[in-house]
C-alpha cells in the first residue's frame, strides 16, 4: 500500500518562478502572521488583506505591513493566500476574491478544507495549490527566525499554468519550509490527516489523556502542583527527547523502571477499545461527517468550541498552571 513520498528540499528549490509576484496573504493571525513575516523576510512581495481595523491589523502595522481592506488587497494580487479561519474562507472568497479573480491567478491554502469539502470551487482558470505547515504559526516563524524551517506538505488541486507545483514549492521555500523538507501529497490526504492527527492526538488525544491523568491523580488526594509537573509539564521534555531521538532516544533517557512500567500499563490504558476509536474518528473525517457536523456547529454561532475554551479556562490544570507559571519560566534554559 505504502509508496515512497516525494520530499523536496531548499537546493531542488527556486524562489525565481515567485519573486516578481504580488502576494496578499488574508488574516494576520497563528498562520498569516507567519507567512507574511516569513515571506517577506525571504524577499517576496507580501501586502496583508484584512476585514476591518482591529487587533491583527494593528499587529500587521507593528510588524512594519500596511494592511488594507480583504478586496483592495486581491485586486492587486497574483497569488491570495488564505490564512482566515477555515469556516471563514468561504465567506471571504465569495465576497471579497471571486468577484476580482482574474485568468491566471493563484489560490493558495494552508489546509485542505475548503476544497477537499468543496466549499470553495474556483474558476478553472486559476492555479489552486496548497502549502501546509506541519506545526503551529508561532512555530513557523520562530524557527525560521533561527535559521530552521517547520517540514510543509504540498499539493495541487488545479494546474492551469502548469507552473503550480513550482510556485507551491517556491512558497514552501520562503516560509523555511524547505530547509527541512517539502512532501508532495494531494488536497484529500492533507485533509484527511491534519483532521485525524489534531483530534485524536495533537490536540484532542493529547489533551484528554494529559487531564484524566491530572485529574485522577488530584482525586486521589495528590497536590496539583506535583500532579501538574508530573503530567503535563514533563510531557514537553518527554516529546522533545522524542523529536530529537525517537523513541529509542527516549526510552535510553529514562529509568528501566519507567521503561518496564511504560511498555506494560501503556498498551492496558491505551487499548483496543482506543484504536478502535481512533479508526471510528478517522472514518467520521474520511466519510465527510466531520466536516458537516463543524460547519453546523459555525453556523450555530460555534456553542461547543465557546463552551470548550470557557472550560479548559476554569479547569484546575489550567489554574494550577498559571501558579506555577512563574517557576516554569525561571526554569527555562536561557538562550
Ligand atoms: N493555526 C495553525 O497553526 C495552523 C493553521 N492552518 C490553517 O491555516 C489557516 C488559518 O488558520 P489560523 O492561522 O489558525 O487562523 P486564525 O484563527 O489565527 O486567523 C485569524 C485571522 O483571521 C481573521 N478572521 C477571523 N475571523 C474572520 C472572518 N470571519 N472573516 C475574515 N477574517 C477573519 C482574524 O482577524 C485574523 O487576522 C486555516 O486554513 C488553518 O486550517 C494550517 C496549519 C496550522
Ligand atoms: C497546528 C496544526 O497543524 C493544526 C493542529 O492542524 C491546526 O491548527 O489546525
Ligand atoms: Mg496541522
Ligand atoms: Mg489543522
Amino acid at each position: 500500500m505504502s509508496r515512497i513520498a516525494k520530499i523536496y528540499t531548499d537546493k531542488d528549490v527556486t524562489l525565481d518562478i515567485i519573486k516578481g509576484k504580488k502576494i496578499a496573504v488574508l488574516g494576520y493571525g497563528s498562520q498569516g502572521r507567519a507567512w507574511a513575516l516569513n515571506l517577506r523576510d525571504s524577499g517576496l512581495n507580501v501586502t496583508v488583506g484584512l476585514e476591518r481595523q482591529g487587533k491583527s491589523w494593528d499587529q500587521a502595522t507593528a510588524d512594519g505591513f500596511k494592511p488594507e481592506k480583504t478586496e483592495d488587497a486581491v485586486k492587486k494580487a497574483d497569488v491570495v493566500i488564505f490564512l482566515v479561519p477555515d469556516m471563514a474562507q468561504r465567506l471571504v472568497y465569495r465576497e471579497r476574491v471571486q468577484p476580482y479573480l482574474r485568468e491566471g491567478m493563484d489560490l493558495v491554502f494552508a489546509h485542505g478544507f475548503n476544497i477537499h469539502y468543496r466549499l470553495i470551487e474556483p474558476p478553472k482558470n486559476v492555479d489552486v495549490y496548497m502549502v501546509a505547515p506541519k506545526g503551529p504559526g508561532p512555530i513557523v516563524r520562530d524557527f525560521y527566525t533561527k535559521g530552521g524551517g517547520v517540514p510543509v506538505l504540498v499539493a495541487v488541486h488545479q494546474n492551469y499554468s502548469g507552473k503550480a507545483m513550482e510556485k507551491a514549492l517556491a512558497i514552501a521555500k520562503g516560509l523555511g519550509g524547505t530547509r527541512a523538507g517539502a512532501i508532495e501529497t494531494t488536497f484529500k490526504e492533507e485533509t484527511e490527516t491534519d483532521l485525524i492527527g489534531e483530534q485524536t492526538i495533537l490536540v484532542g488525544g493529547v489533551m484528554e489523556l494529559m487531564k484524566s491523568a491530572f485529574e485522577t491523580l488530584v482525586e486521589m488526594g495528590y497536590q496539583p502542583e506535583v500532579a501538574y509537573f508530573e503530567t503535563i509539564n514533563e510531557l514537553k521534555m518527554i516529546v522533545d527527547l522524542i523529536y530529537d531521538k525517537g523513541f529509542m532516544g527516549m526510552l535510553r533517557a529514562v529509568s528501566d523502571t519507567a521503561k518496564y512500567g511504560g511498555f506494560t500499563v501503556g498498551k492496558h490504558v491505551i487499548n483496543e477499545e482506543t484504536r478502535r476509536r481512533i479508526r471510528e474518528a478517522a472514518e467520521k473525517v474520511r466519510s465527510g461527517k466531520f466536516a458537516e457536523e463543524w460547519i453546523e456547529e459555525y453556523g450555530r454561532g460555534s456553542p461547543t468550541l465557546q463552551k470548550g475554551m470557557e472550560d479548559m479556562d476554569k479547569s484546575m490544570e489550567e489554574q494550577t498552571g498559571r501558579r506555577l507559571k512563574e517557576i516554569i519560566e525561571r526554569g527555562k534554559p536561557k538562550a
